[in-house]
């Protein structure tokens, strides 16, 4: 991602005849972003279009689309972007869409809990998903919605019921928790943010949301205290931005690069890159739970392997323990109301 956010940079700094990349070898892939209007949805779409990967970006919200879109469509990168507006033209943004993002939904204010976004979250990633059963059943789909880990449970009812579910192509996007794990290492431990790697497993809400110091890279010796500061940073980042915020929504620019991550991640899978490893919540078999983050090596079709969870601490199996009811029954949550609704 960051070699293709500088190979884009370059891109604009040249003559406009001249072609940074050759994109006769890089394979067509249309990315859609619901919600693309929105706090996240805008940054995201920006990222999107400097990605050379991406050859049709569709902008689809239930309103300011055209503006994004035309704003986005002028910079001088590989992608052709349209704006859809309204439910009349979301068949239109999804049909024949490769990888679909999904920032679309209500945010946290001051006090509340993820879960507390579920009534209106809920029923929005249901119709979201419908159409996408309808329209592209073959696309990856990046769900940012929160709560995440009720609302990646509804998408699986959703695509169950419509006879399209691939847990392979249904990825609950984590990775700003990794982001915020590796940038709170970083300066406890002193080292260079761009060389730390640290597997944030579990969920997407408070404790819900394990990272896993003890695998951290870099090797740092930080102590016991040091590393529970750590996790309870990590588990309250997203807070952290709320409060911050004061009324003003959640964290959209530092998602907006998480979800980039994320997605370009999947673009690479997708091309047969090798080797692309991150951390997302899955349907998985690591636990007890069958909705899980954890590494996920991807591929061609999505999900290649759920990678383990590795040695872990005794303080980060005593996290592990405490993750589960909530998880469980947050996961519950989202089935029953896919099936209810
Ligand atoms: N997974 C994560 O790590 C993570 C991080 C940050 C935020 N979030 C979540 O992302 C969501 C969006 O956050 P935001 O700050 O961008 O909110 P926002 O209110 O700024 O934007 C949401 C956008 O969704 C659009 N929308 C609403 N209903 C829609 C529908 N049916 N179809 C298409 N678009 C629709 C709105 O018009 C709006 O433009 C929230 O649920 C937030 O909690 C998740
Ligand atoms: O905290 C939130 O409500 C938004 C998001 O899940 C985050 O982690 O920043």
């Amino acid at each position: 991602m960051r070699s293709s956010l500088l190979r884009s940079v370059k891109t604009l700094a040249r003559p406009t005849t001249a072609r940074a990349y050759s994109v006769d070898s890089v394979p067509s892939r249309k990315v859609t972003v619901l919600g693309a209007a929105g706090g996240i949805g805008q940054p995201l779409s920006l990222l999107m279009k400097l990605n050379p990967l991406v050859s049709q970006l569709a902008l689809y919200d239930i309103g300011g689309t055209p503006g994004v879109a035309a704003d986005v469509s002028h910079i001088n990168s590989r992608s052709e972007v349209a704006g859809y507006m309204g439910d009349d033209q979301l068949g239109l943004a999804l049909e024949g869409s490769d990888v679909v993002i999904i920032p679309a939904g209500v945010p946290r204010k001051p006090g509340m809990t993820r879960d507390d976004l579920f009534n209106i979250n809920a029923g929005i990633v249901k119709s979201l998903c419908t159409a996408i059963a309808k329209y592209c059943p073959h696309a990856i789909v990046n769900m940012i919605s929160n709560p995440v880990n009720s609302t990646v449970p509804i998408a699986a009812e959703v695509f169950k019921k419509a006879g399209i579910y691939d847990e392979k192509k249904l990825f609950g996007v984590t990775t700003l928790d990794v982001v915020r794990a590796k940038t709170f290492y970083a300066g406890k431990a002193n080292v260079n943010v761009a060389e730390v790697n640290v597997p944030v497993v579990g969920g997407h809400a408070g404790v819900t949301i394990l990272p896993l110091f003890s695998q951290a890279t870099p090797k740092a010796n930080l102590s016991q205290d040091d590393i529970q500061a750590l996790t309870k940073r990590t588990q309250d980042g997203g807070t952290e931005v709320v409060e911050a915020k004061a009324g003003k929504g959640s964290a959209t620019l530092s998602m907006a690069y998480a979800g980039a991550i994320f997605a370009d991640a999947c673009l690479k899978g997708l091309n047969g890159v090798p080797d692309v490893v991150e951390c997302s919540y899955v349907q998985s078999t690591i636990t007890e739970l069958p909705f899980f983050a954890s590494k996920v090596r991807l591929g061609k079709n999505g999900v290649e392997e759920v990678l383990g969870l590795g040695p872990l601490s005794d303080y980060e199996k005593g996290g592990l323990e405490k993750l589960k009811p909530e998880l469980k029954s947050s996961i519950e949550k989202g089935i029953e109301f896919a099936k209810k609704n």
